[in-house]
């Protein structure tokens, strides 16, 4: 018997407010340029809420003295975006434990979409399945239109990108020397 499926947005609220991650995700160590990511465990369909960005939510200003504070390291966890016409930011440079913190970049075939969603009142960073995924796949999504260093010769084929963007590129800072501005999901 197929078990019911619990609608998308529902099954956000109810992680989102019990501030727990789902099972079915696991940390995975990829290589020392990428760092860690997320991958599944179980399949997901399309449509599926994955995981929330969870993070301490922050306005513009305390974002602006956090950035002038942080270590780049630190920077890189900070998700900026807007919500009800103003400028947000979750902070989820914490080592917490908690996976969204920990989702890589991929603009050119994401599994995952970021949704802002209002949940009592507040914005909550929402990753949702783009399209079917099985086990073992990463959750991965796209940052936003920006010059991410590891975007490096996107304008090559995809073969030669492959093979370049597994090394640093000289445009390429490793891992924790990136300043991380995410710009406003969709929602
Ligand atoms: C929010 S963190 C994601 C988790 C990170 N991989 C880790 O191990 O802590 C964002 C950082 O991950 C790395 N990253 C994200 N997407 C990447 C990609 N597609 N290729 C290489 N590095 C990536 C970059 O160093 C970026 O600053």
């Amino acid at each position: 018997m197929r078990r019911r499926r619990i609608p998308p947005r529902e099954d956000a609220v109810c992680h989102v407010s019990a501030g727990r991650d789902k099972l079915g995700l696991d940390i995975h160590y990829i290589n020392a340029f990428k760092g860690r990511g997320i991958f599944t465990t179980v399949p997901f369909q399309k449509g599926d809420f994955l995981l929330e960005y969870r993070g301490k939510l922050i306005p513009k200003e305390e974002c602006e003295r956090r950035h002038s504070v942080y270590h780049d390291s630190l920077k890189v966890f900070m998700f900026e975006f807007k919500f009800d016409g103003k400028l947000w930011c979750v902070d989820a440079s914490q080592e917490d434990g908690s996976l969204g913190r920990l989702v890589n970049d991929n603009h050119i075939s994401p599994s995952a979409k970021m949704k802002i969603l209002n949940i009592n009142g507040k914005p909550h960073l929402c990753l949702f399945a783009s399209r079917d995924i099985s086990p073992g796949e990463e959750i991965d999504y796209n940052y936003g239109d920006s010059d991410w260093p590891w975007r490096c010769k996107a304008e090559t084929s995809q073969i030669e990108k492959t093979v370049s963007c597994l090394k640093p590129q000289p445009n390429c800072i490793p891992n924790n020397d990136l300043d991380l501005k995410h710009p406003e999901p969709e929602r």
